[in-house]
């Protein structure tokens, strides 16, 4: 069967990575919610945005989350290559602008500004949730990728200054995720992914 591109997406972000790799590898992407037998293919490329920030499990917030704990539980992986990406956002929780403009009262009774969301703390957590999940099943988990050029704070997804999969950022670095996905499809390449 080849090897599976397989994505779930909420604003589209991943499904954007998506269509970067099936272009590199010549594979159609499928969400994940349409998708069949995953053992029938002969490896895999998966892929899940962040939504749920900081949670333990259910980090993707889209048909991952079912699918994990649920169809996935009973598919044998055993030695087959399963290669992750990420999307996330790594930009810091920032004070918001306005905050500092209006009077302040007396420092012991000042509350700490109000925070702007931003993930850099919780950056590409869902990578990690598949990779378990899928180890779970005997797959072996390939493709890591060097955290280096990346702002996030921490990570679930992050180990020693390596993810356990390519991260992209289609919020704050939408032009590089195109020569990641290069470099990351070859890395697969070298690692043995059946492409
Ligand atoms: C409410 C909300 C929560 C988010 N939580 C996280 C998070 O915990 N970690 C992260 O890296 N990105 C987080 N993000 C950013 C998204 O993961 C990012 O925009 C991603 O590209 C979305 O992918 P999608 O368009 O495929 O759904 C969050 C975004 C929103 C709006």
């Amino acid at each position: 069967m080849g090897v599976g591109l397989l994505y779930s997406t909420t604003t589209g972000n991943t499904e954007t990575v998506a269509g970067y790799l099936s272009a590199e590898i010549g594979v159609d992407a499928v969400d994940i919610a349409d998708a069949e037998d995953l053992a029938s293919f002969d490896g895999l490329i998966i892929g899940a945005p962040t939504w749920h920030t900081g949670a333990d499990s259910e980090r993707s917030g889209t048909a991952w989350d079912d699918y994990l704990y649920g169809d996935l539980t009973s598919a044998d992986l055993k030695g087959k290559k399963v290669a992750i990406f990420g999307l996330g956002d790594q930009a810091r929780p920032t004070p918001l602008a306005h905050a500092s403009t209006h009077a302040q009262p007396p420092h012991s009774r000042r509350r700490p500004p109000p925070v702007q969301a931003g993930y850099g703390d919780n950056f590409c957590d869902a990578m990690d949730e598949l990779k378990s999940c899928f180890e779970k099943q005997g797959a072996e988990v390939i493709g890591a990728w060097s955290a280096d050029g990346y702002d996030h704070t921490e990570s679930k997804s992050e180990a020693g200054g390596t993810f356990v999969g390519l991260a992209c950022d289609e919020d704050n670095q939408p032009d590089q995720s195109e020569e990641r996905v290069k470099a990351w499809v070859a890395q697969l390449k070298s690692e043995g992914m059946p492409l």
